[in-house]
């Protein structure tokens, strides 16, 4: 029996019972290998044409429809949307702290929906979860915020402060165990927050707006210790954010949500690279750089007798990949001068605008510039002495 097939068993154990379940029995060798053969194949939570409809005073709110989803084990996924898209909705069915109104969740294929209390308890052990707030208990030192929810396991005292201690060490903070939360900074909170989230060893960590309360420097912290913990424990995160960085930055696949669907999905620098649908287009503005305003300033809409044209190249990702050649471009205009660049690279992929001038006499030879024609685009002309 494979570790999944044995941790399917303990789930299903916990669903039919009323009793808390048994730990499973240590796997062995032969029981990894199958263990990752299955890991390979199966999507380790799916969404079979999940609905949410609250109710309300005021009505009926269709927070989400008909999604239906899969993702891999080990992923880093996002999930954006614009403000009451449904994403905090989706991400909270993946733990069942909201009970969805149609279709079906299922972890590690065990249909949530259907789990008793002791199944949820035991699910929720293997779903870990950090706050944009923290959620920290105040009056409780760090050690203690960690340790709280092993306590409830009546784990023996050793043992449970040997796990802190390990815990604070992966997350950097093996010097703050007696602090109180007030003496922490943002950052560090949060990494609080990261440990207690991991006490029982979960397979999935989901988090919910988890650096929208840190500045920039301490996001990128917090985000490089979310990747060495996917890497390191082949933890699967789900996150949920309003910062398109974050998705760039980490995630491998995004899906975007708009009025409770979905309309789009895929590999972050697919999208990012050619964003399909105006509500991601719109989540995706504040990331690309417009024209610098003292170009703008300058250019004509027609082209001067004397003077130079400026293109803008777009790269969606897909057509450069290792990297761009100019040969070709400045042997049809040897005084190509490059302007300005948005240029960025997502998952190895080049992605962004780069603006270049060229002479206007060089125009008719652009049709053999070394670009698909839907990538370069005439944005107007300056004349030579601007
Ligand atoms: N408990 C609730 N009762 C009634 N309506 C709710 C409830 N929770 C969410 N909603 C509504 O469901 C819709 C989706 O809400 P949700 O919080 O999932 O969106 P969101 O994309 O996470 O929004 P935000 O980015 O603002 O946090 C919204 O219209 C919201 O007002």
């Amino acid at each position: 029996m494979s570790v999944m097939e044995m941790n399917l068993a303990w789930l299903r154990q916990a669903a039919a019972t009323d009793r808390a379940p048994r730990e499973p029995a240590a796997p062995s060798r032969a029981d990894l290998q199958a263990d990752a053969q299955l890991a390979d194949t199966a999507p380790h939570i799916v969404f079979s044409g999940v609905g949410k409809t609250y109710s309300g005073r005021a009505g009926q709110t269709h927070a989400l429809r008909d999604i239906s989803f899969g993702i891999e084990r080990g992923r880093i996924f996002g999930i954006i949307g614009r403000s009451g898209a449904g994403k905090s909705t989706l991400l909270r069915a993946i733990n069942m702290l909201e009970q969805p109104s149609t279709g079906h969740v299922t972890v590690d294929g065990i249909d949530v929906g259907q789990l008793n209390e002791n199944g949820l308890v035991t699910l929720r052990r293997k779903i870990g979860m950090i706050f944009q707030h923290f959620n920290l208990m105040s009056a409780k030192t760090v050690r203690d915020n960690v340790a709280l929810p092993l306590r409830v396991t009546r784990r023996p005292t050793h043992d449970i402060r040997q796990r802190v201690d390990a815990l604070l060490e992966l997350v950097g903070l093996s010097g703050k165990a007696d602090a109180y939360p007030a003496m922490l900074s943002g950052g560090q909170k949060q990494r609080v927050g990261i440990a207690r989230a991991l006490v029982h060893d979960p397979e999935i960590l989901l988090c919910d707006e988890a650096t929208s309360a840190l500045d920039p420097e301490t996001t990128q912290s917090i985000l490089a210790l979310l990747r060495d913990i996917n890497q390191s424990l082949g933890l699967t995160i789900v996150l949920i954010t309003h910062d398109m960085s974050v998705i760039r930055d980490i995630c491998d696949e995004v899906l975007v949500l708009d009025g409770g669907e979905i309309v789009e999905q895929g590999e972050v620098w697919r999208v990012f690279g050619n964003p399909q649908a105006d509500a991601t287009r719109a989540l995706l503005r504040p990331l690309r750089r417009e024209l610098p305003d003292d170009l703008a300033r300058i250019l004509q809409p027609t082209p001067p007798a004397q003077g130079r044209a400026v293109l803008s190249v777009h790269f969606s990702g897909s057509a450069h990949p290792d990297g761009i050649s100019l040969q070709n471009l400045l042997a049809i205009a040897p005084d190509t001068r490059l302007l300005h660049s948005s240029l960025e690279r997502i998952q190895g992929h080049a992605q962004g605008d780069v603006l270049l001038s060229i002479p206007v006499a060089h125009l008719a030879a652009l049709h053999h510039a070394p670009f698909p024609p839907d990538t370069l685009k005439i944005l107007g002309y300056v004349h030579e002495h601007a």
